[in-house]
């Protein structure tokens, strides 16, 4: 498949980015491309607004998986490109359009090239939130193709075009969302003896979380908690009744995530107290850590040392991904993959450079062809 279609493909993609579980027009889009491929060796399932491909090897000893994520984000583009987001509100500004255009890219050259051992594609929903990863496992379609190692990347912008980045073990954090109610008294501005205030027990609340990290943490052990939102209240001269914080937590060691959790419960029970107020929590979609195969991880450096590709020998980064489910059942892999934009992930602004969708299908077909031997 030439470069123009692939881009063209991977344009229309980001014209249309969807939340998770509602990527209805990006699955039909993927679906009539995946149409248009020979369809003789190849079996296309869907598993809600996801799409798994299975095509047939030629002499089959096990099945290769390839994971894509295609939900996109809720935030507003702000990259003022002629494809930009269709969406008002939504943009792929976590490069999964990416994901999907290298995927169906690889697919392509894999049909045409057929090589020995079977191979599943996974266009995987909802990696954002609330994780497509874990019930994708749990479902009958994909015990049927079920593979014996697992592959995928994520694109780095902060590294240049043609770097593949990787590393044994832990790449990417355990995860929880964070979403707090608090819920007090509201009343007069001017009368504030009279009410309990959610703005300001919220706004005590986010700073002393901090201290979590700071102060409880072992600073040898990581841990990232993050306020990115805040709301409560109504009107300027109303002393808010209730207020909401949401965010997420970040930690290396899945003990650490126990630790923070924990350490919140308590903070909650003080705050009730101090506050006169109450308070509920909510964990929402929690992630396993990302944890890659040393095997694999040497086959895949071998595999690219002899190319053109510079390897990048990655730390571990806080980011989550419920790919971490797959490699917790299945062996395998996620690498970054470099695409040279000023702007990083879950930035408004962020621009991957289109010719590292070349350099990721280039990585994953070594990579294939690595595990024919
Ligand atoms: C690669 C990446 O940016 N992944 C997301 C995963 C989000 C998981 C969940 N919604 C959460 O916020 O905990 C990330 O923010 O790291």
């Amino acid at each position: 498949m030439q470069s123009e279609e692939l881009i063209h493909i991977r344009r229309a993609l980001h014209q249309i980015p969807e939340l998770g579980f509602e990527e209805f027009e990006t699955q039909k889009y993927l679906l009539a491309e995946i149409e248009k491929l020979d369809q003789t060796n190849l079996i296309v399932e869907t598993w809600k607004t996801g799409i798994l491909v299975f095509l047939k090897g030629k002499s089959p000893q096990k099945t290769i998986g390839y994971r894509a994520d295609i939900d996109g984000l809720p935030i507003k583009e702000e990259t003022n490109l002629p494809f930009s987001s269709n969406h008002p509100g939504k943009m792929h500004a976590c490069g999964h359009d990416f994901h999907m255009t290298i995927a169906f890219g690889l697919l392509a050259k894999m049909v045409e090239n057929r090589p020995q051992n079977n191979l599943l594609f996974i266009f995987q929903p909802a990696e954002e939130g609330p994780g497509g990863a874990k019930p994708l496992l749990e479902s009958d379609v994909f015990k049927l193709y079920e593979p014996d190692i697992i592959l995928a990347l994520h694109v780095a912008p902060e590294l240049p075009t043609g770097s593949i980045s990787c590393k044994p073990g832990i790449l990417f954090a355990n995860t929880s969302e964070l979403f707090i109610d608090f819920k007090g008294k509201g009343g007069h501005a001017a009368y504030p003896h009279l009410t309990k205030d959610m703005i300001v027990a919220a706004s005590a609340f986010v700073t002393q979380l901090q201290q979590i990290v700071s102060r409880k943490v072992n600073p040898l052990d990581s841990a990232v908690v993050t306020i990115g939102k805040i709301t409560g209240g109504t009107v300027q001269n109303v002393i808010a009744e209730e207020a909401r914080i949401e965010g997420t937590i970040r930690t290396l060691q899945p003990e650490t995530m126990i630790q923070v959790k924990k350490e919140l419960q308590n903070m909650v029970q003080g705050f009730e107290s101090i506050y006169d107020c109450s308070i509920q929590v909510d964990y929402g979609a929690n992630y396993y850590q990302v944890s890659n195969d040393k095997k694999y991880v040497d086959i895949f450096r071998d595999a690219l040392n002899s190319s053109d590709l510079n390897w990048v020998e990655a730390r571990e980064a806080m980011t989550g991904e419920d790919f971490g489910y797959f490699l917790k059942e299945i062996p395998g892999l996620m690498f970054w993959l470099g695409i040279n934009s000023e702007f990083g992930l879950h930035h408004s602004k962020l621009n991957p450079d289109e010719k590292a969708i070349n350099v990721g299908i280039s990585a994953g077909e070594k990579m294939i062809a690595a595990l024919e031997e």
